[in-house]
């Protein structure tokens, strides 16, 4: 395609990750003429540095912990089963571009024009690719995501990220993690399984915020149990050291020992610079984050952002139904076609996982008042009994009113990411503990906890 040349398109979408990706097949199905711009790797974040890799490495992490419970179990696994990391990254490698290759012939099949590079708007109608390509466009979709966030301290830079944890060969010997969010706590947790000394330095005073605190305390439990060191309320003063030997100082001044790897896990930032906003007059928050509406539309009413690039629930389903409701009101004749935000449900791949739906404990309290009922479940599954290992589980069910409407479920333990996504259905169809209560339980299983709370 020459630099000069002008295309017309019903839609162009930047970005080709979790949003992008599901926004341009869903407008080619409703018969869209449209054009993808991604100047990285199909599936974004998610597919190459997020969800997918994070979730093998976090599988390999489950499968060490496993080989200890057989262990225990009277299976002879040596002491310390080696690893061959490289061999593992090498099978993760491949799962993923499986996806690029399915990616590549589903954007072939939907006829969907792919432009393997970089967009940034001159003006609310026109996307100038970076070779100089300039494409008109009806309706635009922006899914650019998010990158991570540097803390503003001297010796930043000497850390890494998340995405340079997916580029490791091996476990680092030790690792400080700064942060308490999701990130830091599933990268701890894989670490520390597949051999490294970790270090987590938050912060707040306790791990996931967003979480019920009666589970997130149970887990930093685990954690220590686990080895894992946790520093709370602390203040990040400065990275010092050099590769492989870093030290972090406090703003009290004390610095720690030497790690060989700092990870930063502090949040991330919409990608939302050099995009042409302004040339566009699309309006973006203080954190750089685009503005919408309910309909996902931008101060620019055809054009439409979705996913981490708006700030709103910055998770990978999220962004692929507000993709998907948004071209379903454009092209699908479908005016009212909206995401619900309320009650998503999120797993945190922690060892073991935590997931959770709706209102936690303090959250109905603060919504209802007393009108709160908390029904607890702590329990040791028997895998975990019959090896005789101290890891428990805990459920817990947050209803409200006379009714014991369900509001809240949160679990902790084995099989949590599994057994969640049932129940978040019936909680978003509005059960009652009694419906719980009359359902059959499955037994013996962790899930049967949730239908047997009293
Ligand atoms: C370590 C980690 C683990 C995660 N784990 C989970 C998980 O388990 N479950 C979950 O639901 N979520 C998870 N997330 C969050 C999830 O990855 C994101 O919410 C999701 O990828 C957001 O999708 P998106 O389409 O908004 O952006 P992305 O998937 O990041 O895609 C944005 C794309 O836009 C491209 N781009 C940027 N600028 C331009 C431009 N100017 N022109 C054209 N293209 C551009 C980028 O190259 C990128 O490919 C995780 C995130 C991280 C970092
Ligand atoms: N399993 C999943 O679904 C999953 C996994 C990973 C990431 N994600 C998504 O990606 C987002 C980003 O993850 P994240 O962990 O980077 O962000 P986060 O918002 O979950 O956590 C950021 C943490 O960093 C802390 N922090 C901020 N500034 C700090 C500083 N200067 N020093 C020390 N601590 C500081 C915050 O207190 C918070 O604990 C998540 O919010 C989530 O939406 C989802």
């Amino acid at each position: 395609m020459s630099s000069n040349e002008s295309l017309d398109f019903d839609l162009v979408v930047l970005g080709g990750g979790s949003g992008g990706l599901a926004g341009a097949f869903r407008a080619a199905a409703h018969g869209a003429r449209v054009a993808l711009l991604e100047p990285g790797e199909l599936g974004g974040t998610c597919v190459n540095v997020g969800c997918v890799p994070k979730k093998a490495m976090w599988l390999a992490s489950e499968v060490s912990a496993h080989l200890r419970l057989a262990s225990d179990l009277g299976f002879d696994v040596p002491e310390r089963p080696s690893l061959d990391w490289p061999a593992l990254v090498a099978s993760r490698q491949r799962y993923i571009h499986g996806i690029h290759a399915s990616y590549l012939r589903r954007l072939d099949e939907a006829g969907v024009v792919l432009m393997p590079a970089r967009g940034r708007m001159l003006d609310a109608h026109t996307v100038e690719c970076e070779n100089g390509t300039r494409l008109q466009a009806a309706h635009v979709l922006l899914a650019t995501g998010s990158s991570p966030r540097r803390p503003d301290v001297p010796g930043a830079d000497l850390a890494g990220v998340s995405d340079d944890f997916f580029a490791l060969c091996e476990a680092p010997p030790r690792v400080a993690l700064i942060g308490g969010g999701y990130i830091a706590v599933e990268l701890a947790g894989v670490l520390q399984a597949l051999g490294s000394r970790v270090d987590i330095f938050a912060r707040s005073e306790r791990l996931l915020g967003h979480a019920d605190a009666e589970l997130a305390q149970r887990l930093q439990e685990n954690y220590r149990h686990q080895g894992i060191g946790m520093h709370f309320g602390y203040r990040l003063a400065a990275i010092e050291g050099e590769d492989g030997a870093l030290r972090l100082r406090d703003a009290n001044g004390c610095s720690s020992g030497d790690y060989a790897q700092v990870l930063l896990a502090v949040g991330r930032a919409a990608s939302s610079s050099g995009l042409g906003l302004e040339a566009a007059a699309i309006e973006v928050d203080g954190d750089g984050n685009i503005v919408v509406d309910a309909f996902q539309r931008t101060s620019q009413p055809h054009v439409l952002a979705v996913g981490d690039v708006t700030g709103q629930v910055t998770l990978t389903p999220v962004a692929i139904a507000a993709a998907r409701r948004a071209m379903d009101r454009v092209f699908g004749g479908q005016p009212e076609a909206k995401v619900d935000y309320e009650n998503i449900p999120s797993v945190v791949f922690a060892h073991p996982p935590l997931a959770s739906v709706g209102l936690t404990e303090a959250q109905a309290r603060e919504r209802f008042g007393d009108d709160v009922h908390v029904y607890r479940s702590t329990f040791r599954p028997m895998l975990q009994a019959l090896a005789d290992r101290p890891q428990h589980s805990l459920f817990k069910l947050v209803c409200s009113g006379a009714e014991r409407r369900v509001v809240g479920l949160h679990l902790l333990g084995e099989g949590a990411d599994e057994i969640l996504q049932g129940f978040a259905v019936a909680l978003k169809k509005g059960i009652t503990l009694d419906d719980l209560h009359a359902t059959m339980a499955i037994h013996p299983t962790s899930a049967e906890e949730v239908v047997l709370m009293h």
